[in-house]
């Protein structure tokens, strides 16, 4: 007990160092003003890591590794005629956890969207009406000595993702939980079904955050609500996020197909209007939201992640099978 009593004071520890400093607000990116200007009015959007000259570690190496860890799959569709792309975790007989090849899937899959100009919109769902429960704890206890290459990889796709120049909402179904919360939070909304349960539950693992939702939660929530999540590790119901903030959205009880719902939620609010122009929106946003100090904050995150990553807690809480009803 004392070990773990230690163990959780280091995990509480590291997610309150994580508070960034406030964020300068920084200038108009290249890539925007070019959008502004009209010069990149087809595709008003210029990757916003070259708008802060943010260099991309090499991750080759990592994708080879990351890719051996097999199981599931992340599929990608993009409709042309509505500007709507749907984002699909596949690995129903682990609630669409994720496995190291699914991690490389959604690389890939975020590589496409950026190359997408007639997109709009992005809807990020699991199948079998499951978001995702996480890390597949098949790869996790596989993967024990990986952490920080494996945050780091994480990072950069879903830093991507978030500064898609498409408006992105994440569909949080049956059980979101640990990771999978935290794919939520990079996109720009999260809609909620009404029978669905939320929750950060890293630190009953042994764990800080692996996928930088320390960072984005912070940004999303402020410093106290984000402590709160991730220290409590508590469970959301729908009334609960929506009330914290956290969700945007909570689909309506009787709600016979929960994708279709969304994205009319999403063509109703938020995509109404001209797609260059909505794209151009978006990147304004990203460029002035994002600055270094973002990419600084992340760094930490994946270094202090890397403290809890294979410790003695996770290890115990591994072999207890814990379930986060
Ligand atoms: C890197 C990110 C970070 C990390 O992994 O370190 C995290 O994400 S921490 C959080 C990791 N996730 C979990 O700890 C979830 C563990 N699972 C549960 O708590 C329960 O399965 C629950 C509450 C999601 C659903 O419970 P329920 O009783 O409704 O169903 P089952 O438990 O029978 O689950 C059905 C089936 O799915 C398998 N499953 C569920 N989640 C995972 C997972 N994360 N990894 C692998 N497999 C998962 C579960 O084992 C069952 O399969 P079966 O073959 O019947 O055992």
């Amino acid at each position: 007990m004392a070990l773990m009593r230690k163990s959780n004071t280091l995990c509480s520890r590291v997610l309150k160092v994580l508070q960034p400093s406030s964020s300068v607000m920084s200038p108009c990116g290249a890539g925007a003003a070019q959008a502004l200007s009209g010069e990149q009015q087809t595709c008003g959007w210029a990757p916003a890591r070259k708008l802060h000259s943010f260099k991309r570690p090499n991750l080759h190496a990592i994708r080879n590794q990351l890719a051996r860890f097999e199981g599931g799959s992340v599929e990608l569709e993009m409709n042309n005629d509505n500007g709507i792309a749907i984002l699909t975790l596949n690995n129903p007989r682990r609630m669409n956890s994720m496995t190291g090849k699914m991690m490389v899937d959604m690389a890939d899959k975020v590589s496409e969207l950026e190359e997408w100009h007639e997109g709009k919109a992005l809807i990020m769902r699991g199948v079998d009406g499951n978001l995702c429960t996480g890390g597949d704890l098949t790869f996790v206890r596989k993967a024990l000595h990986y952490g920080e290459e494996m945050a780091a990889y994480q990072h950069d796709t879903l830093t991507r993702l978030l500064n898609l120049p498409l408006i992105s909402v994440a569909l949080v179904q049956g059980h979101t939980l640990g990771g999978g919360a935290e794919l939520s939070t990079a996109c720009d909304f999260r809609v909620m079904s009404s029978s669905a349960k939320i929750g950060f539950v890293q630190i009953k693992m042994g764990l800080s955050t692996a996928w930088g939702a320390a960072t984005r939660l912070t940004r999303l929530l402020g410093r106290r609500k984000a402590i709160d999540l991730l220290c409590s590790a508590k469970i959301l119901l729908p009334d609960a996020a929506l009330r914290e903030g956290l969700v945007d959205y909570v689909l309506p009880k009787i709600c016979d197909d929960e994708l279709a719902e969304t994205t009319n939620w999403l063509l109703r609010n938020l995509c109404a209007y001209d797609t260059n122009i909505t794209r151009v929106v978006k990147s304004l946003v990203v460029s002035a939201e994002l600055s270094m100090d973002h990419y600084q904050a992340l760094d930490a995150e994946r270094k202090l992640f890397g403290q809890t990553w294979g410790g003695p807690v996770q290890r115990k809480m591994l072999d207890a099978n814990v379930k986060h009803k």
